[in-house]
């Protein structure tokens, strides 16, 4: 399988050292990135050995089988239905930008007129596959999310004291921070939807770890999940948890059976 990665940050860079040079995925290579500057580009060619793109049409031209989302929201937004529309499968990792139903449905509308796949990973989080079974039926009563955080990883300065940040739905909480609690829209995606999910955000100056607690209320039951995640050494908002997830998003387009 030929990988083509667009991005060239921290789950990018885990991705192609665990892939392309520590060999971890049998049979899969990353072939080609797509990356913003030329200079940078030089550098993942010159590093990595692989291609790097900074036109879209030629990255998706490539020969890849398989692009994964590794850059921003906004990166899903100018991208993710010229992607699907070239017949590639796709993987997103910034996916609050699924918060906007209207290019939700656009992109499942071309993903079944095309027969393409977009595969969200459950990032930072875990508990997806409960929600998913509590929604079978459609018997979910209740989802929540409340993530604690560093200040500097939420509001780019240190604070004296614990602090709720925010307090609100999905749908608020991923417009407010883009870059840290993509997690909320997968889990509503999941579950009740991102203006029925609940999300609270703390800053606080004793985490050492970035903690999301999922809280879930349904027919079968009760779930309460906590995560103490390490955060990535080169960017602390993101969890190793969340770069894990996108290698065994890929992982699992390699085999036959599924789990879960
Ligand atoms: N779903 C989840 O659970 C999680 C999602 N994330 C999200 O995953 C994404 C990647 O995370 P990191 O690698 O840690 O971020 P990062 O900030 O280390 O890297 C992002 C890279 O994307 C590049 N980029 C931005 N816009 C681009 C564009 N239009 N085209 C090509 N490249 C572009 C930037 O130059 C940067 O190198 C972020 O959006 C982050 O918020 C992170 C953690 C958990
Ligand atoms: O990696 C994490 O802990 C969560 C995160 O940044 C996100 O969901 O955007």
């Amino acid at each position: 399988m030929k990988i083509g990665i667009i991005g060239g940050g921290t789950v990018a860079t885990f991705l192609i050292k665990s892939i392309n040079v520590d060999q971890r995925l049998p049979g899969c290579t990353v072939d080609s990135v797509f990356l913003r500057s030329a200079d940078v580009a030089e550098a993942w060619e010159r590093d990595y050995g692989t291609r790097a793109f900074t036109e879209m049409e030629a990255f998706l031209s490539s020969g890849i089988d398989i692009v994964v989302e590794a850059a921003t929201v906004e990166a899903v937004r100018d991208y993710a239905e010229l992607v699907i529309s070239k017949r590639k499968d796709l993987v997103i990792i910034s996916v609050g930008a699924l918060v906007d139903q209207e290019l939700y449905d656009r992109l499942n509308e071309i993903c079944r007129q095309l027969g393409t796949h977009i595969h969200l990973p459950s990032g930072a989080i875990g508990g997806l596959d409960v929600i998913h079974s509590a929604m079978a039926l459609g018997q979910l009563d209740e989802v929540s999310l409340t993530t604690r955080k560093p200040p500097a990883s939420l509001l780019g300065r240190q604070l004296d004291a614990k602090e709720v940040v925010f307090d609100g739905t999905a749908t608020e909480a991923i417009s407010r921070f883009p870059k840290n609690i993509n997690v909320a829209i997968v889990l509503s995606l999941a579950g009740l939807g991102c203006d029925n999910t609940r999300v609270k955000i703390v800053a606080d100056p004793e985490a050492t770890k970035n903690i999301h607690t999922i809280e879930a209320v349904g027919s079968f039951g009760k779930m309460n999940i906590q995560l103490e995640n390490d955060p990535m050494p080169d960017n602390p908002k993101t969890s190793y948890l969340a770069a894990l997830s996108v290698l065994s998003t890929l992982k699992k387009q390699t085999e036959r059976i599924s789990i879960g």
